[in-house]
């Protein structure tokens, strides 16, 4: 695989309104030429704990609770605070399709199509994530080995395939609402790792973080 480097590292402090500080780090050499970033908490130790997020502007930024990513970036980070970990954050907007192509999918959804048959029908594949620049950006941080969080075996599996040592997948927690059950029964029909037999969660909202 081609090698990338760190470009540069700057700390930022107040991640989500929160007090905790990480260290924000840029890279040189990545394959698809995105400008993906590395979230270092605290000291990630031999075997980091690592979580590979990718974008989405609207759960991550505008609170929506059509998904459950923004509760699971607050997750992510909630558990490195205790002993490190790296938040890979990928530009990979809508598993790859980008924002608006992932905007006209909600339209699609709106109308009664699931979240990964809606981007087959705009031409485009249900998951188009590519992990080497992940992989590429923890070989830059010289980070081998890793507990993945996460409840996606694709993510897990291709990760395997480029070289990185998984010795630990750590479940993702299932934030399910019920604005958001449809797309979690969607995933786990799709093969994620998710019960959604339970009870529905009244809320999506952590408060634990705040
Ligand atoms: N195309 C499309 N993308 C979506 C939709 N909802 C969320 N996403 C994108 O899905 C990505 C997150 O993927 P998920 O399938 O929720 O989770 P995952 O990363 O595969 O799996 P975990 O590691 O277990 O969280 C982000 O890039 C979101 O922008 C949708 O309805 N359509
Ligand atoms: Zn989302």
């Amino acid at each position: 695989m081609h090698e990338a480097s760190v470009r540069n590292r700057i700390s930022l402090a107040g991640f989500r309104a929160t007090d905790v500080t990480g260290e924000l780090v840029t890279f040189n050499g990545l394959t698809d030429g995105r400008e993906h970033v590395a979230y270092v908490v605290g000291d990630p130790g031999a075997s980091p704990l690592v979580r590979i997020h990718s974008e989405c502007l609207t759960g991550d930024v505008l609170g929506s609770t059509r998904c459950d990513c923004g509760p699971q970036l607050d997750e992510a980070v909630e558990r490195m605070v205790l002993d490190g970990g790296v938040l890979l954050y990928m530009r990979q907007e809508g598993r790859g399709i980008g924002l608006y192509n992932k905007v006209d999918a909600y339209r699609l959804q709106d109308a009664d199509v699931d979240t990964f048959r809606a981007n087959e029908m705009l031409g485009r594949g249900a998951d188009e994530r590519d992990y080497r620049p992940a992989a590429q950006m923890l070989a830059a941080l010289g980070i081998r080995r890793i507990r993945l969080l996460t409840n996606n075996p694709d993510k897990e599996n291709q990760l395997r395939a480029l070289g990185i040592d998984i010795v630990r997948v750590e479940p993702t927690e299932v934030h399910r609402t019920s604005a958001n059950e449809r797309y979690l029964v969607a995933k786990a029909r799709h093969g994620h790792r998710l019960e959604v037999g339970r009870d529905l969660q009244p809320s999506a909202v952590r408060g634990d973080l705040r």
